[in-house]
């Protein structure tokens, strides 16, 4: 980890779906040496349900919260489309004015109209002014250019029963319109063991993405830091 991360305190949105147990590996990695000067400003969930939206709201300090579930939107008012929901998400988001956008099993395909907004590309009425693009970034729980979209961990032990994969692992990516075709920001490489179960193989993922996320993060806020350095 480069010096160059010093400075003001670096602001992370999380979106999740879930569990949320790569957002508390976040949570707990603020302002450690692993990922410093560096603060969970808001956690936005696309289902009510998740639990990642207590593990925020138990945070000590408590990080802000927000809900937004695509169906709900969309039966409110009929004449709503997909990109208008896009759109709302991406007014939560700049609204809190985070350097990092940080997908943590966002389960939502985003459009262009959500990718546009935090690029800075068009600017949303009433929200925030984006002066410079926000990157996103992704966690995937497979290698690049294999098993891209949903349930890729069903799929890669599908792949490995049937003989076709030896290994598999976990990325985070930088998020673009095509589907977890972003240009890789880190790889992890996962063992898989003949024999044994999914959810075994499962365990030994998901602790490699707890470590992969964080150290992605504090290289991307790295990066970030390093250019703002470079403009300033
Ligand atoms: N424009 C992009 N959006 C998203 C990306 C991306 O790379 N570019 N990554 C995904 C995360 N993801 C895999 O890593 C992923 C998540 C969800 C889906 C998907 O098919 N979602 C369905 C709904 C599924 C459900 O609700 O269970 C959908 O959005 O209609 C594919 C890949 C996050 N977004
Ligand atoms: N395509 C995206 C995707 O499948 N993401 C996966 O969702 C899980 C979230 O777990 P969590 O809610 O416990 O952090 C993680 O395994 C992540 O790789």
């Amino acid at each position: 980890m480069s010096d160059s991360y010093q400075g003001r305190e670096r602001r992370i949105a999380v979106l999740i779906s879930g569990s949320g147990s790569n957002l508390q590996a976040l949570i707990d990695a603020q302002n450690t040496p692993a990922l410093p000067n560096a603060r969970i400003v808001a956690v936005v969930s696309n289902r009510k349900a998740a639990y990642g939206l207590t593990r925020a709201l138990q945070a000590n300090p408590p990080i802000p919260t927000a809900y937004l579930g695509l169906q709900p939107y969309l039966k409110a008012d009929p004449s709503r489309t997909r990109q208008d929901y896009d759109r709302e998400i991406a007014r939560i988001v700049i609204n809190e004015k985070p350097d990092l956008v940080v997908l943590a099993g966002w389960m939502h395909i985003m459009s262009e109209a959500f990718l546009d907004i935090v690029s800075g590309e068009k600017q949303l009425e009433g929200a925030e002014k984006v002066t410079r693009p926000i990157p996103v970034i992704n966690l995937h729980p497979a290698l690049p250019g294999a098993f891209d979209g949903a349930h890729a961990i069903e799929r890669v032990y599908e792949a490995f029963q049937k003989g076709e994969i030896t290994h598999s692992g976990a990325m985070v990516h930088r998020v673009i319109k095509e589907v977890d075709r972003g240009a890789p920001v880190m790889v992890k490489e996962v063992e898989m063991i003949a024999g044994e179960p999914i959810e075994a193989f499962e365990e030994r993922l998901h602790k490699t993405e707890w470590e992969l996320i964080v150290q992605a993060t504090a290289k991307v806020l790295d990066e970030i830091a390093a250019l703002e350095g470079q403009h300033s």
